[in-house]
């Protein structure tokens, strides 16, 4: 069983490889796929039909694929122990996927790392993709986004969406807020609200998240912040947080040290629940 030799290729989220004994001759070529939709590894070919029914042969090849293929394959996707076969084909369900943070904005990837650490049980990776600023409600916005996302990425993705709302406007900017604050900047949010006396304002911040199927459930994590539009004060480094002073608090989110921030911000408030459902039996990824 050493002389399995692999060739893998990782494109398009399926995972191909064949494998060569030079020992039986190419008869015993095999063929594998590994769908970025699927959490079961592939096998198919004559070299395992001998192996059928042999648990400890198909722990043993498991290691060898690992060993023979495991650069090829994504850096913490392996096959584990058998579970399903028939006479020709047999699944190996493999462990998850790291789930892909997909944003444009980097302030954002520094928030979530910093809130996140290391307590979260599953691997992230950030990758910078810009994806379209949808209209309509929250759910609706990132939902779309989140399926766009899991499209382009063909595995589990985490997006997020940000609003700010001020109580004085119906809620309005909103999921808008972006283009407000790109032509306004904070100066022109508060001065918004000039003619108004209710300057109460709330940012809500809602992961969305896919295991990556183009039929797969998006599930949504919301965190809420209630505070008030203020003259911007503080550091320019993330949007409108100038602007925004939380409820119980003498500073704005640029004033306060960012551990402070992230302790009760809407994003670290959304994060938790996320955390929470990844914790639970039911949110785990892993096969
Ligand atoms: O904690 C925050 N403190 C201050 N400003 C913030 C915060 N979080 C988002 N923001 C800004 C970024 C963008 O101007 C708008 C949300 O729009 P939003 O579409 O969610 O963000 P984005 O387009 O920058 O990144 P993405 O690629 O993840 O959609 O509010
Ligand atoms: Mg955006």
């Amino acid at each position: 069983m050493c002389d399995v030799v692999g060739v893998a290729r990782w494109e398009r989220g399926v995972y191909n490889y064949t494998s060569d004994s030079p020992k039986y001759g190419s008869k015993n070529k095999s063929e594998g796929c590994y769908s970025s939709n699927s959490s079961y590894l592939c096998l198919r070919g004559p070299r395992f039909k001998c192996w059928q029914g042999l648990t400890q042969v198909f722990c043993g090849f498991t290691q060898l694929l690992q060993a023979s293929l495991g650069q090829c394959l994504p850096s913490n996707c392996f096959a584990v122990h058998h579970l399903l076969y028939d006479s020709t084909l047999y699944s190996y369900p493999v462990m998850a996927r790291p789930i892909v943070f997909v944003t444009s904005n980097i302030k954002k990837t520094e928030e979530f790392v910093a809130i996140m650490g290391k307590s979260f049980p599953h691997k992230v990776e950030s990758r910078k993709i810009n994806i379209p600023e949808y209209q309509g409600e929250i759910d609706e916005i990132c939902a779309k986004k989140c399926k766009e996302a899991a499209r382009i990425v063909k595995g589990p993705v985490l997006v997020e969406d940000t609003c700010l709302c001020f109580n004085a406007l119906g809620g309005l900017p909103g999921p808008y807020i972006k283009w407000f604050l790109e032509k306004l900047g904070p100066e022109g949010l508060y001065q918004m609200l000039t003619g108004w006396e209710d300057k109460s304002a709330y940012a809500i911040c809602t992961f969305a998240y896919s295991p990556g199927g183009e039929n797969d459930e998006v599930l949504f994590f919301r965190g809420k912040t209630e505070g008030h539009i203020v003259s911007p004060r503080g550091t320019r480094e993330f949007g409108w947080d100038p602007c925004f002073q939380p409820l119980g608090y003498d500073k704005t989110y640029a004033e306060l040290p960012k551990e402070e921030k992230n302790k009760i911000s809407h994003r670290s408030l959304a994060l938790l629940q996320l955390k929470k459902h990844f914790l639970t039996n039911e949110g785990k990824l892993s096969s």
